[in-house]
């Protein structure tokens, strides 16, 4: 019976967009031959006769083209080349046609990464670290890349298979109490800032994120649609949505507005409700925070109010968007509130849907003591 050759496959594994350098990824064991037929070497050695980790500079050429690019070509292993062409989506798009013309498999840079892995977590790692939008998230993801989850979960296999159900149980418990982090690596907590009219709603967003995303004027009404802005706050992706100020309204735009902070309003990890402080009543104060329990409510504009009298009741922040005053105490609040326990460097933690509910499936069957259907869910989890 023949042998199953693997096919010489290309994929470009920069994005599809404006950069400097492109790079083409030629993978198989006709990887070389098929570099070979487009690159001109400039140096004595061409491609073929190269050692494995020499970066050549040529002309990448096709056939019927009088002049080639000017690229660096380098030669990772007998079955492995790259070529750094200039950035953009026509100069790597020709190289695919040159190598696709020849016989080359082309591939996407997400079936590539897919395709090396042996286990399913660490594909799915490597698939959604580029989307981590700040380092700190990118680092907790590069440790399930590197098989921080994958180990954890092959451990709970061989707990079950010494039938040890209370300690893979142990093991179990803190992975699905990490699931709500594991989702925010890859997007942004939502945080609503909500309140009545003009109590600084805007400008405590404009404080925060640094620059004047939303209009702000001394007249209640002014912010009608949600507005959103994007930041990191201690190194974590957050997105704030500045809303409507909350009153009766016969304005129609205003009330289309202040049914879309309501709305914002459910889907929020966090709400920061908001309070004047020059025109403070206690009643409605106590009412908000009883009505919201979990929300951060902030007393804002203390800058001009000299005898403020804070509630004893429930937590309650005071901040200045003027001044800036009580700004960082409020950040520090957000960030305790949202991230109550910061997971350790190279602790596992699942990421995605998938890796949650089969933890959930697994968490079950190991507390139902069924260690079959327990390693099959493993098995599932890791397959790739
Ligand atoms: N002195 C002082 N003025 C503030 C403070 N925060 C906001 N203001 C002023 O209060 C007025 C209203 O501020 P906004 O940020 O537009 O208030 P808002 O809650 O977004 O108002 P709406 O969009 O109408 O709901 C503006 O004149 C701001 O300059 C503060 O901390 N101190
Ligand atoms: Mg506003």
């Amino acid at each position: 019976m023949p042998g199953i050759i693997a096919p010489t496959t290309a994929a470009v594994l920069t994005p599809p967009a404006r950069g400097a350098i492109a790079t083409v990824s030629v993978q198989g064991p006709e990887a070389i031959a098929l570099a070979d037929r487009f690159f001109k070497s400039l140096g004595k050695v061409g491609l073929r006769d190269a050692q494995i980790g020499r970066i050549l500079v040529g002309h990448w050429q096709g056939e019927e083209e009088p002049v080639g690019e000017e690229l660096v070509v380098a030669k990772l292993a007998e079955d492995l080349v790259e070529v750094h062409c200039h950035g953009g989506v026509q100069a790597s798009q020709r190289i695919l046609q040159h190598l696709a013309s020849a016989g080359c498999q082309i591939e996407s840079w997400q079936s590539r990464m897919t395709s090396q892995q042996e286990d399913a977590i660490v594909a799915e790692a490597k698939l959604e670290l580029p989307r981590a939008v700040t380092s700190q998230a990118a680092l907790h993801l590069l440790d399930q890349a590197h098989g921080a989850l994958s180990r954890e979960i092959v451990a709970v296999g061989n707990l079950l298979d010494q039938a040890n159900f209370e300690a893979a149980e142990q093991k179990l418990d803190p992975l699905l109490s990490l699931a709500p982090f594991g989702k925010h690596l890859t997007q942004p907590w939502l945080i609503v800032i909500a309140g009545p009219p003009n109590v600084g709603k805007s400008s405590l967003l404009n404080k925060i994120v640094g620059y004047d995303r939303a209009i702000v004027l001394d007249m209640p009404g002014t912010t009608r649609d949600v507005l959103h802005a994007t930041t990191a706050l201690d190194g974590w992706p957050v997105q704030f949505s500045d809303t409507a100020g909350i009153r009766i309204s016969d304005d129609e735009i205003e009330q289309a507005g202040i049914a879309k902070a309501k709305a914002a309003l459910k889907t929020a990890d966090l709400v920061i409700v908001m309070h004047d402080a020059a025109d403070l009543k206690p009643d409605e104060l106590d009412q908000s925070l009883q009505q919201l329990p979990s929300a951060l409510h902030v007393v804002n504009k203390i800058d001009l109010a000299s005898d403020l009298r804070m509630p004893d009741s429930g937590e309650m922040l005071a901040t200045s968007a003027v001044t800036g005053q009580g700004v960082p105490q409020l950040i520090s609040s957000i960030v305790s509130h949202l991230i109550p326990c910061v997971p350790q460097a190279h602790q596992p933690l699942p990421f995605t849907a998938r890796q949650v509910e089969g933890l959930r499936q697994l968490h079950q069957q190991v507390q139902h003591r069924q260690r079959d259907e327990a390693l099959q869910t493993i098995q599932t989890l890791l397959k790739a």
